[in-house]
C-alpha cells in the first residue's frame, strides 16, 4: 500500500486538485503534505488516517486532505505550498485566498485528540472564513478557555450531516437559560423537542461519543445527503511493486544516479531561496560528489549549479542532462512503494563517497570531509525532519572525533546500524527487507566473531568488506536508463569492470582528442548523431537570467571552478576534454553518454566558451568570439590604411598635373 489509499476517508490531492480544493473553498481543510518514503510520516500515517475516520462527519465544514510531496508531480505545488520538510500539517480556513494563507498545526506527533482540538481552536478562530456549513459554535459570551469549549464543539460537528436535529450550546454565564432549564450539572445535555418539552439525555456518560450516538438514534433524525468524497487518485492507489531481480551483493548505478536526481533535483529544489548555511551545504555536496571520484568510471560529469533566487530552481532547469530524469529504484526497491527508496539510496551514495575517499588519492582529510557534506546535506535538505534530527544527535556526539580515513567509513557503518537497531521491527520497516546489524553472517562470515558468548565485530574485516562492496567493480549497471549505442558494445557494457571501463576511457578519449584536431570547426558540437560519443551535458546549466541577482547568492560555477582548478590541471594532464563550463569531467564510460539537451548545444556554441584545440595548445585563452573580433578589427584597419594611402596618393598625382601656384612670368 501506499501510506493513503482511497478507502481512507480523506480527500488525496495532487498538483491538478491541490490549489483547486483548499483555496476559495467553503469548507476548511487540515493537510497533511508528506513524503511516502520518509520514515516519521510512516509512522504518523495511521493517526492521520484516524483522525481522518474521527471528524468523516464533519464534512463538508473540515476535510481532511494529504499530498505526497515525495511524487515529482507534486514537487511544484508542494513548494507553492512552502513545504520543506516532511510530515508538515497545514489548516487552510474556508476561503482562504494563497497557499501562504495555510496556518501550520504544530506537532506532528501530536495524538488524535491534539489534533481534533488544533482543527476547532483554527475553525474557532476563523472570523469571517467561518464555512457556511458549519453551525454557529461560538456563544457571544464564553470565558471558558478554548481548549474546554472545543471539546463540546465536536457534538455539534458530528451531527453536521444529520437533518431534522441541530445542536446549540449553552454556557453557565447563561442565567436565564439555564434556570429556565434547572440544569445542576456542567456539562449536561438536554433535548428540546419542537412542543416545548425538554428532557436531559439519558446517556451514561457526559461525553461526546455518548451524546452523538444518542441524538443520532433518535426518530426522525436522518443523514443527510452530503456524501463523503473520497478522491483518490489513481497514482496513490495501492500497489505492489513490480519485484526487480536485485543480486544484494552489489550496488546498482541506477540506485545512485536516482538518489542523485532526488537530492539535485527535488531535496535542493525545494527551498524557495537557496542561500546562506543552505546553500553552503548543497555547495559542499556538489563540491564532494566531484572531488571524490564518484562513480568510478561510470559515466558522471559533474556539475554545474547556477545562482538562484527563484525556486524553479536551475537544479531543474535542463531537462535532458546526465542523470535520467527518473526514478528507478533496483537495490533499494521496496516490496512498496512507500519503503526503502530515496533513504536507502542516501545511505548507499554516503557510503560509496566515504569508501571511495579513503581509498583514492593523497587527500587524507576528504572522508572526513565527505561525512560532514552528508551532516550538513541531512541537516538542510533531507525531508524526513525528525530523521534528521535523530542523525544530527548522533553527529554531534561523535563526528568530531572521527580522525582517520577508515575511521570515517566506520563511523557512519556503526551509526548506520544504529539507526537499523532502532527501527527494526517498525512499521518503517519492509517485511521483505528486515533491517539487520549489517552486513549479515551470510554476506561477510569474517566480521562476526563471538567471544564467550557475546557477539563482536571484527572491524578489519567489516572494513575491507565494505571497500569491496563498494568498489568500482561491484557496480552494476542493470536497469539503469541505457542510451542506445551499438548492439554488442552495448550488451558487452552491461557490466564493466573498472580495469575495462579505464582503458575503455582512455581510448575514447585519444578518440576525441583525435576527432578534434582533425576537425577544429566542430568544437562545440555535441557528437555525432546516432553514435555514443555525444558530448554529455551537466545537471545544471547556467542561467544567465539569474546571475544578476543578490550578493548572498553564490555563483557555484565559479566555486567549483576555483574550487576544483588543481583537479581540472589532472584531468587535462589526462588529456580530459575540460570546458570552462564542466566543472569536471569525470571517468565515463561511452554507453553511458546521457543525451544531451539542445539548448545546452546552442547554448555552448552561443557562448563561444569552448576553444579550439590550436587555442588551447596555445594556451591563450581566447574565446571563437574574441578571435573573430580581432580578425574583424584588423580587417578593418588595413582597408583604413589603403583608403588613406590612395587618397593621398591621388591628391598627390591631381596636384603635379595642376599649373604650378605662380602665375608664368
Ligand atoms: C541519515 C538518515 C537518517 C535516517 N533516520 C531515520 C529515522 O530516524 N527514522 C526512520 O524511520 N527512518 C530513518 N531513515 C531511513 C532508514 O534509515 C532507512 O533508510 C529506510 O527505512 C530504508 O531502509 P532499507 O531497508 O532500505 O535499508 P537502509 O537502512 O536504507 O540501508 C540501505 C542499504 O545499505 C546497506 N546497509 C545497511 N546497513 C548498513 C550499514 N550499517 N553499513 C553499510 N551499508 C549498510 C544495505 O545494503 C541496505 O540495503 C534515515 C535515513 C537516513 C539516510
Amino acid at each position: 500500500r501506499s501510506l493513503y489509499s482511497p478507502d481512507d476517508p480523506l480527500e488525496l490531492l495532487s498538483a491538478d486538485t491541490a490549489e483547486r480544493r483548499l483555496l476559495g473553498s467553503p469548507s476548511a481543510w487540515a493537510v497533511e503534505f508528506f513524503a511516502s518514503w520518509c520514515g516519521h510520516c510512516i509512522h504518523f500515517a495511521p493517526t492521520w488516517r484516524a483522525l481522518a475516520e474521527d471528524v468523516r462527519e464533519w464534512r463538508p465544514a473540515v476535510m481532511l486532505a494529504a499530498l505526497d510531496c515525495a511524487d515529482e508531480a507534486n514537487q511544484q505545488v508542494c513548494a507553492d505550498f512552502g513545504i520543506t520538510g516532511f510530515p508538515t500539517l497545514k489548516f487552510f480556513r474556508a476561503f482562504s485566498k494563497k497557499a501562504e494563507d495555510g496556518i501550520r498545526i504544530a506537532h506532528p506527533a501530536a495524538t488524535v485528540a491534539d489534533l481534533r482540538r488544533a482543527i476547532i481552536t483554527n475553525l474557532e478562530q476563523s472570523g469571517d472564513a467561518w464555512p457556511p456549513a458549519c453551525p454557529p459554535l461560538e456563544p457571544a459570551r464564553d470565558s471558558h478557555p478554548i481548549s474546554q469549549r472545543g471539546d463540546r464543539f465536536q457534538v455539534a460537528l458530528d451531527l453536521l450531516q444529520y437533518e431534522n436535529v441541530a445542536v446549540r450550546r449553552v454556557l453557565s454565564s447563561e442565567e436565564e437559560l439555564v434556570e429556565q432549564f434547572g440544569v445542576t450539572t456542567f456539562p449536561s445535555a438536554y433535548l428540546l423537542l419542537r412542543n416545548g418539552s425538554f428532557s436531559r439525555l439519558p446517556v451514561h456518560a457526559e461525553a461526546r461519543s455518548f451524546y452523538t450516538y444518542y441524538l443520532r438514534t433518535l426518530s426522525g433524525v436522518t443523514r443527510g445527503s452530503y456524501r463523503l468524497n473520497i478522491t483518490g487518485s489513481a497514482v496513490n492507489e495501492s500497489r505492489a511493486l513490480q519485484p526487480l531481480q536485485a543480486d544484494r551483493s552489489k550496488v546498482y548505478v541506477a540506485d545512485l544516479e536516482s538518489t542523485l536526481h532526488y537530492t539535485l533535483r527535488v531535496e535542493a529544489g525545494r527551498p524557495a531561496v537557496l542561500a546562506g548555511a543552505q546553500l553552503g551545504a548543497l555547495k559542499c555536496y556538489v563540491a564532494t560528489l566531484a572531488k571524490v571520484d564518484f562513480l568510478g568510471g561510470f559515466g558522471l560529469e559533474v556539475l554545474m549549479v547556477v545562482p538562484t533566487r527563484s525556486r524553479p530552481s536551475v537544479l531543474q532547469a535542463s531537462p535532458a542532462a546526465v542523470l535520467p530524469t527518473n526514478i528507478t529504484w533496483v537495490g533499494c526497491r521496496g516490496s512498496e512503494p512507500h519503503f526503502r527508496g530515496y533513504p536507502c539510496g542516501l545511505w548507499t551514495v554516503f557510503h560509496l563517497l566515504t569508501i571511495q575517499a579513503a581509498q583514492g588519492g593523497p587527500d587524507q582529510e576528504l572522508p572526513l570531509e565527505v561525512l560532514s557534506t552528508m551532516r550538513c546535506y541531512v541537516k538542510h535538505f533531507f525531508g524526513c525532519q525528525e530523521c534528521a534530527q535523530h542523525f544530527e544527535a548522533m553527529a554531534a556526539k561523535s563526528m568530531d572525533q572521527v580522525k582517520g580515513r577508515d575511521e570515517a567509513v566506520l563511523w557512519l557503518w556503526s551509526h548506520h546500524n544504529e539507526v537499523n537497531a532502532r527501527l527494526a521491527g517498525g512499521d518503517t520497516e519492509d517485511p521483505q527487507f528486515p533491517k539487520l546489524q549489517w552486513p549479515p553472517p551470510d554476506m561477510c562470515p569474517q566480521c562476526h566473531r563471538e567471544q564467550r558468548g557475546v557477539h563482536t565485530w571484527d572491524e578489519a574485516a567489516v572494513l575491507s568488506f565494505l571497500k569491496e562492496r563498494f568498489s568500482p567493480g561491484n557496480l552494476l549497471l542493470d536497469h539503469a536508463v541505457p542510451i542506445p549505442r551499438a548492439g554488442a558494445e552495448a550488451a558487452a557494457s552491461t557490466r564493466l569492470s573498472t580495469a575495462g571501463l579505464r582503458e575503455k576511457e582512455e581510448e575514447e578519449e585519444r578518440k576525441e582528442e583525435e576527432k578534434e584536431t582533425e576537425k577544429p570547426d566542430r568544437e562545440g558540437e555535441t557528437g555525432r548523431p546516432g553514435s555514443s560519443e555525444l558530448r554529455r551535458p551537466s545537471i545544471v546549466r547556467r542561467n544567465p537570467r539569474l546571475q544578476a541577482v543578490g550578493e548572498d547568492i553564490v555563483d557555484l560555477d565559479s566555486f567549483s571552478e576555483q574550487h576544483f582548478k588543481s583537479k581540472a590541471l589532472r584531468a587535462a594532464g589526462r588529456h580530459r576534454r575540460l570546458s570552462k563550463r564542466d566543472t569536471v569531467a569525470l571517468h565515463h564510460d561511452g554507453g553511458w553518454e546521457r543525451l544531451q539537451a539542445p539548448e545546452s548545444r546552442e547554448e555552448a556554441e552561443e557562448g563561444g566558451l569552448r576553444r579550439s584545440p590550436w587555442l588551447r595548445v596555445l594556451g591563450l585563452g581566447f574565446s571563437r568570439l574574441d578571435v573573430s573580433l580581432c580578425i574583424a578589427l584588423y580587417f578593418l584597419s588595413s582597408m583604413c590604411l589603403l583608403g588613406m594611402y590612395t587618397f593621398f596618393r591621388l591628391r598627390t598625382r591631381a596636384r603635379k598635373g595642376r599649373p604650378g601656384f605662380f602665375p608664368a612670368a
